[in-house]
């Protein structure tokens, strides 16, 4: 089996590339985007011609959630329109596509956990490019898992963990947003859950649902990071409107995962542990 993955460079490709050490008898290509440009047709159906995948896992995307507002046209080329391609590309070659959205498809205004059917409304360009994306893959594929995750960190790459622990370096204080509600993701633990459901060979098509157990705010989640890696750091809660962004974030973007744990019997470990587990790595 042979299981290609975009975006290898970023956080969660490179968590990907740790947990697929563990899984030899897989054959593994790992593609950043110097090696293979997602956007680019012809690059990408040689590439496909080449190594003729069994299975992909799209991990590149336009992930700059602010900077995307002025930069549209980028970011629907790299998070819609070269999804396109990827899917046209897996249908031509009989290859499964595994396609990793957001919980940002979803305007916020739930008062309980998002299901896969509840209605999409993303709020800002990120998000809107990654329901497009979606869409692509709806449209063009049957051998495809859409798996739709939230506020991914990891001990690699840019997330939000790491920008706190870089702040915490030259500040005793920090206002961090109370108001925005949702779950926090290990990216190894969701690198797992990926490779599980690709060496399984698993049939059970369709969108999921995975992030870690919980629902927490970002000044709650920031707190805790301080707290676990014994940071003295006063964190304020503050509300949105006091920390203006170019792009709006849904208010409540909890993700039901329900689906995820009867479908595919998979422990989902809480955000706690997980924090935990991912600042013993990194510190
Ligand atoms: N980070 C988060 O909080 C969340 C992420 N997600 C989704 O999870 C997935 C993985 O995100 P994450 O690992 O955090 O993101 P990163 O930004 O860490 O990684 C994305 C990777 O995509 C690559 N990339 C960008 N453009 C292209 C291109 N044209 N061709 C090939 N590769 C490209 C980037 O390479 P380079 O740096 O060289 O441009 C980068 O290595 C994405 O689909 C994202 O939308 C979902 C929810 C939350
Ligand atoms: C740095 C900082 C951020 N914040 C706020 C801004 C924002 O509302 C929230 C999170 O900030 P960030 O910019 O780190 O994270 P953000 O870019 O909003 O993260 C999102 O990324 C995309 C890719 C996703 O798909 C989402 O699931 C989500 O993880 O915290 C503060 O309140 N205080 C601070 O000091």
């Amino acid at each position: 089996m042979k299981i290609l993955v975009t975006g290898a460079s970023g956080q969660l490709g490179t968590c990907i590339q740790e947990v697929a050490a563990e899984y030899e008898n897989l054959e593994w290509i790992f593609a950043s985007s110097i090696d293979l440009d997602i956007t680019d047709v012809e690059e990408v159906s040689d590439f496909f011609s080449e190594h003729q995948p069994d299975t992909v896992i799209n991990c590149a995307a336009y992930t700059a959630v602010d900077k995307a507002e002025n930069h549209a046209e980028t970011v629907y080329n790299v998070n819609a329109e070269a999804v396109r391609i990827l899917s046209e590309q897996c249908k031509f070659h009989n290859a499964v596509l595994v396609h990793i959205s957001t919980d940002f498809v979803f305007d916020g205004t739930a008062k309980e956990p998002y299901k896969i059917t509840d209605a999409t409304n993303p709020l800002g360009v990120y998000g809107a490019s990654k329901l497009k994306g979606e869409t692509y893959v709806q449209e063009i594929l049957d051998t495809y898992f859409i798996i739709r995750t939230s506020w991914v960190y990891s001990e690699f790459g840019g997330n939000f963990m790491k920008t706190m622990l870089r702040l915490a370096e030259t500040k005793n204080e920090l206002n961090v947003v109370a108001d925005q509600i949702g779950a926090p993701t290990y990216a190894m633990d969701l690198a797992k859950f990926l490779v599980e459901i690709v060496s399984s060979k698993s049939t059970n098509y369709g969108i999921y649902h995975y992030s870690n157990k919980g629902s927490i705010s970002w000044h709650t989640f920031a707190s805790a990071i301080f707290e676990y890696a014994q940071k003295d750091v006063v964190v304020h809660a503050i509300p949105t409107t006091e920390y203006p962004t170019p792009a709006k974030r849904p208010e409540y973007s909890v993700l039901d995962t329900s689906n995820t744990i009867a479908q595919f019997k998979v422990d989902i470990p809480d955000w706690k542990t997980s924090l935990q587990n991912c600042l013993k790595k990194y510190l």
